[in-house]
């Protein structure tokens, strides 16, 4: 008999954790960068002849440092993340009053409950981003061009995975729907970039009403490294794709795990009503560390649906041997693309106890989670919905946070229940740009009576 053939990488997909910590955390700097975007979002980032990167882009290097530095110091620090809650109240206010047309006591069914989470994270976060600069048209205008700008760049394929002329005239037809939002983009950003710059010279400029920095304006005080070693400000069309990312990136992603969230509480009222139980009796200002259910709640569905479920690397084919381990492995004959899953990580059954059953009791003392949470430790990867490496997401903070408000809010101003005549949750999976429902969640929900 011929020996097994050796293990193959040639479907560059790490389902183990121990490959991944190995890799991404042993070894982050070698698997640091991401392959190059699909071609169409490449051709949308380059019009004008130039590279547009943002920071999920750009290279691992002195660009890429220069850009997470100052949103990592200027906007999402820890210690900058009190200033989210005159924004979240504001937004709380819009999102409770958007979901009860009905008296307080009555039932009302609400269709696209992602539309109205949708529109209050977008709110917390553009105005973090441009501060007071911009009215609420404005922000409705960013917030749908947004969106489409998610759902068409979901829908887009590599040219590779094409065959037919049929399926190339409709990716055409998508990269010029792509390049349409690019246009559309710059004409709601370029103004209220261009008055923060007139209006703030200099980086001591006065802060936003609460002593907010708004991100647009730590990013015209930027200066990058450019390519004969000095530093240059950031153009106009990089501002335009920092933003779209921070907008984009910091409300899908949140939306997406709140939706999650609140279907499994329909689903399952006994964990709806324990939540509810620990909201009624807490301050809702104390979510960040007062409400031990309500963390175990959102880092369940976290778990179970990370709304980016593979983290993709670029990687050199000097570093395969880290992921191979020892193992006898044919070595590639260039770079390779590895996808790392969290989603696989998060449902493993030499990990999780019942992987696929949503139970947040188990990131309590005594569960099979206790101590897990949303970014891994240094010895060992349980769950990675954030990512984890030098390349972890940045926003990890302000997402928590923002997702804890939010569901405290929801459980406490509402009872949720599903839908009239189906008396159940569809939790089927799509994979479009985020893990989303396939069937968004529709819920009935009732006003409480007893609530703020
Ligand atoms: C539930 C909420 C969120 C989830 C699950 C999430 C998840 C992720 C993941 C998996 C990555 C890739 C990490 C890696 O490659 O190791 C990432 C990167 C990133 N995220 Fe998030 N994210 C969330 C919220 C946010 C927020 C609120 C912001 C900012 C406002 C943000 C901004 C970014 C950026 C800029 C990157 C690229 C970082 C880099 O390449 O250095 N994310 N995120």
């Amino acid at each position: 008999r011929a020996p097994p053939p050796p293990p193959s990488l040639a479907m560059h997909k790490i389902t183990d954790p121990a490959v991944a910590h190995r890799a991404l955390v042993e070894n982050a700097d070698a698997f640091s960068n991401r392959p190059p975007a699909r071609l169409h979002v490449a051709l949308a980032g380059r019009r004008g002849g130039q590279r547009s990167e943002n920071l999920n882009s750009v290279a691992h290097g002195p660009h890429w440092r220069a850009l997470r530095c100052n949103l990592t110091a200027e906007t999402l620090h820890p210690s900058r993340l009190g200033g989210l809650a005159p924004l979240q109240r504001e937004a709380v206010r819009g999102l409770v009053a958007a979901l009860s047309s009905a008296p307080r006591g009555s039932r009302e069914e609400v269709a696209e409950v992602h539309q109205h989470l949708y529109g209050a994270v977008f709110s917390v976060v553009a105005r973090l981003c441009f501060g007071d600069a911009v009215d609420e048209a404005h922000v409705r205008a960013m917030r749908h061009v947004i969106q489409r700008f998610q759902i068409a760049i979901g829908l887009v394929k590599p040219f590779s995975a094409m065959g037919s002329v049929m399926e190339k005239l409709v990716e055409w037809r998508r990269l010029r729907r792509l390049f349409a939002i690019d246009v559309r983009l710059k004409e709601l950003f370029l103004p209220p970039i261009e008055a923060r710059r007139r209006g703030a010279p200099s980086p001591s400029r006065p802060r936003d009403d609460d002593g907010r920095r708004p991100y647009v304006d730590s990013l015209v005080d930027l200066r990058i490294p450019d390519e004969d070693g000095g530093r240059r400000a950031l153009r106009d069309d990089e501002m335009v794709h920092l933003i779209s990312e921070f907008l984009g990136a910091g409300t899908g992603t949140a939306v997406a795990t709140l939706e999650w969230a609140l279907a499994h509480l329909v689903d399952k009222p006994e964990v709806q009503e324990k939540l509810r139980g620990e909201v009624d009796d807490g301050e809702v200002s104390r979510v960040g560390t007062g409400m031990p259910y309500l963390h175990a709640v959102v880092l369940e569905a976290l778990r179970m649906h990370p709304p980016l479920p593979v983290i993709p690397r670029h990687v050199h084919a000097d570093a395969v041997e880290v992921l191979a381990g020892g193992m006898d492995v044919r070595p590639p004959a260039g770079d390779i693309y590895v996808n790392f899953s969290a989603g696989d990580i998060g449902r493993d059954s030499k990990i999780w106890s019942d992987p696929d059953e949503f139970r947040p009791e188990r990131f309590l003392p005594g569960g099979d989670g206790e101590g897990v949470g949303p970014l891994p430790g240094p010895k060992q990867i349980r769950m990675m919905p954030f990512g984890v490496g030098h390349r972890f997401c940045p926003g990890v903070g302000m997402a928590m946070v923002n997702m804890k408000c939010f569901l405290a809010v929801l459980v406490r101003e509402f009872e949720w229940a599903p839908p009239t005549g189906t008396g159940t949750v569809d939790l089927t999976e799509l994979d479009s740009f985020f893990k989303v429902m396939k069937k968004p969640l529709s819920a009935r929900v009732t006003r409480r009576t007893k609530s703020i």
